[in-house]
């Protein structure tokens, strides 16, 4: 998935205005590159989906992938699990995403029942699943819709059934810059320039507010799930499973 895409340097010279960040064909061309060089953890993650998909899917179950992009998490489980062991849709907002996905997961689980649509997580019809993934993409909605949304994604899961919930997060209390500054150091380790870092925050700034890990728990526990464990963080991104 990685081999397709473009470097990217989308902000990489002075922009005169930076506008909000939004998922169109430039980002699309390089998201790949993009998402492995500005979050902390993405391949771990996404490699990740696969293996709890393998230990806690149902025989045939169906599996939802909302915000999926480019469809890393899906291709994951498609590497772990057979043809027959699942059906899958995958969901994102943007049309560039959802017709390149199209063509990738075409192109490397044709065998697999892969359904990609056009659709937004808080409006989309979502038929009852084992498996429901909303990897970095929670992040991008207003905060006041997100108890609404973790209800919808609650009440499409089978009893059992499995929330991986991946997001940027907001450190605790005392811990917000330290976590922010390193997460810097990490995109600038990854080649990114100071200016590409701050016109990249700036282009964030109102389309991108994270919660803190302790708000997302609190969520999920008045949601009614009866577990969530956060399995893993790096610096300020962190993932949770979820049970029903
Ligand atoms: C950071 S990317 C997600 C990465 C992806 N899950 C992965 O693991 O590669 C966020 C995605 O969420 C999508 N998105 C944002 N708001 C959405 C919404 N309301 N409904 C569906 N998708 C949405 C964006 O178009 C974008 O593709
Ligand atoms: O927090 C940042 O600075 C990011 O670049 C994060 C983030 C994300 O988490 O989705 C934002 C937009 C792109 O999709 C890639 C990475």
């Amino acid at each position: 998935m990685t081999d397709v895409s473009r470097r990217d340097a989308l902000f990489s010279t002075p922009l005169d205005q930076v506008t909000d960040f939004s998922f169109d064909e430039r980002v699309v061309d390089c998201f790949p590159d993009m998402i492995r060089r500005s979050v902390p953890g993405y391949a771990q993650i996404t490699s990740m989906a696969g293996v709890i998909a393998a230990r806690h899917l149902s025989p045939g179950a169906h599996i939802l992938d909302l915000g999926c992009s480019l469809g890393a998490s899906t291709l994951s489980i498609c590497q772990r699990l057979g043809p027959e062991a699942f059906t899958l849709q995958a969901i994102d907002l943007s049309q560039p995403m959802v017709d390149k996905a199209r063509g990738l997961l075409a192109q490397q689980a044709p065998e697999h029942r892969i359904e990609v649509l056009q659709g937004d997580i808080r409006d989309c019809p979502l038929p009852r699943a084992g498996m429901i993934m909303v990897n970095f993409t929670l992040q991008f909605l207003d905060p006041s819709e997100r108890d609404q949304v973790i209800q919808r994604l609650y009440d499409a899961l089978m009893p059992g059934g499995v929330l991986l919930l991946s997001e940027k997060i907001l450190g605790e209390p005392g811990q917000e810059s330290l976590l922010i500054d390193l997460h810097h150091d990490f995109k600038r380790a990854n080649g990114y320039s100071d200016l590409e870092i701050s016109q990249k925050r700036t282009a964030l700034e109102d389309v991108m507010i994270p919660d803190r890990l302790s708000t997302h728990h609190e969520r999920l526990a008045h949601t009614g799930f009866t577990r969530h464990d956060t399995w893993f963080q790096y610096l300020n991104f962190a993932s949770i499973l979820a049970f029903k």
